[in-house]
């Protein structure tokens, strides 16, 4: 006798975007994402201040217009390519899974992507936050608020999550071969990894032995059972792995973090700090590599595309290329493909022989 089949879905989810870029749609989106707490991680009344008396009266206006510079036909550039590489993956895992893509903050919302599969009868989910590395802000707070919305229900379907993926060889290979050739065609003399930086507040808060994270300055070069999951130091080890398939000599890369918020101290070396320090060091043409997105966005090409590219010039550099995200390339589908089957986890035979 076999036993009903189990659905599997597969929940790709991405940070979020505002719906256009103008001030209303870019306010209403702050205003959900700067309000978690794992984002803006102080008490709910002091974030409440930081919010309407700060952030959302200004920096809607002036975000809505960095989004113009980089908005697509079809909308905005997250959005974009996450569906390209949803309907490649969807197309990858027919049969198998019912592939959807939801965002953090803003649409398509979670909640919503949820009940669309609960209702094309999936009862079992994978998650695979698309971020390759861990930090409170990002991938905990897209496992946490799926966790939250599937607890809703009567019923609790399993979930698994995709770990993050920061050493994976297939998420590695692809960007290296979407690097490859942009790194050769630009000629580039050094080549520069830029991350999405963090609070530092956020690094310690993470920190497992409370004693390790930041304490010394080489604390994130080496990965080991203290810093296996410190954000800085999956960082570091990306580029260490991106830099040797890329063949890039000791002293030819330079590691920073970009995107930093507020006034309080984030982790370092900031971007927009090194770039004049490479200019300074008579580096000519850079290439720019951002691997803690896997799709392009607002910190992708306008952040580097645009600001970096005019601030490195000025202090004297002759070029900045932007290596292009991984998006929908086809060795990413195959990775993504890759670490889902890897997630699925044996089934028994009965199982299996149900389905
Ligand atoms: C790569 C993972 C990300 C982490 C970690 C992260 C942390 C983090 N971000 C902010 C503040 C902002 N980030 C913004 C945009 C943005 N951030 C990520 C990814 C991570 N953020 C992406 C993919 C994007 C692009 C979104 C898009 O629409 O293209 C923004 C919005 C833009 C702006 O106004 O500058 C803010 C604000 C904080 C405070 C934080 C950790 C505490
Ligand atoms: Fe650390
Ligand atoms: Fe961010």
């Amino acid at each position: 006798m076999s036993l009903p089949s189990t659905k599997r879905g597969l929940l790709l989810i991405n940070l979020g975007t505002p719906d256009a870029p103008e001030p209303g749609p870019v306010r209403r989106y702050l205003r959900e994402f700067l309000n978690d707490p794992r984002v803006i991680d102080i008490n709910p009344v002091g974030r409440w201040f930081l919010l309407n008396l700060f952030i959302l009266p200004f920096r809607p206006a002036k975000s809505a217009e960095a989004y113009r510079k980089v908005w697509t036909k079809e909308g905005s550039p997250l959005l974009v390519y996450s569906r390209a590489l949803e309907a490649a993956v969807a197309e990858r895992l027919k049969g198998d899974y019912e592939v959807a893509l939801a965002m953090r903050y803003g649409n398509p919302s979670l909640p919503d992507v949820i009940a669309q599969l609960k209702a094309k009868g999936v009862s079992e989910f994978t998650v695979l936050p698309l971020y390759p590395h861990e930090a409170a802000s990002s991938a905990s707070s897209s496992l946490a608020r799926t966790y939250e919305v599937l607890a809703e229900g009567w019923d609790v379907p399993n979930v698994r999550a995709v770990p993050a993926f920061f050493d994976d060889a297939g998420f590695l290979d692809a960007f290296a071969a979407v690097g490859r050739p942009v790194i050769a065609e630009a000629r580039a003399d050094h080549v520069l990894f830029s991350f999405h930086g963090l609070p530092e507040r956020h690094m310690r808060k993470s920190d497992p032995t409370g004693q390790h994270c930041l304490a010394s300055a080489g604390c994130c070069d080496v990965m080991g059972d203290a810093n296996r999951h410190c954000y800085r130091a999956q960082c570091y080890a990306t580029a260490r792995l991106l830099a040797q398939r890329l063949a890039l000599p000791e002293g030819g890369y330079t590691v920073s973090f970009q995107s930093r918020l507020g006034r309080t101290p984030w982790v370092k070396p900031y971007t927009d700090v090194v770039l004049p320090e490479l200019a300074a060091k008579g580096v000519k043409r850079l290439a720019v590599m951002c691997p803690a997105f896997v799709a392009d966005c607002l910190e992708t090409l306008e952040e580097v595309g645009i600001r970096a590219r005019e601030q490195f010039v000025e202090a004297g550099g002759e070029s900045l290329t932007l290596v292009p995200s991984l998006n929908a390339h086809p060795e990413w589908v195959d990775a993504v493909v890759r670490l889902v089957r890897a997630s699925d986890g044996p089934l028994s035979t009965e199982r299996a022989a149900s389905r």
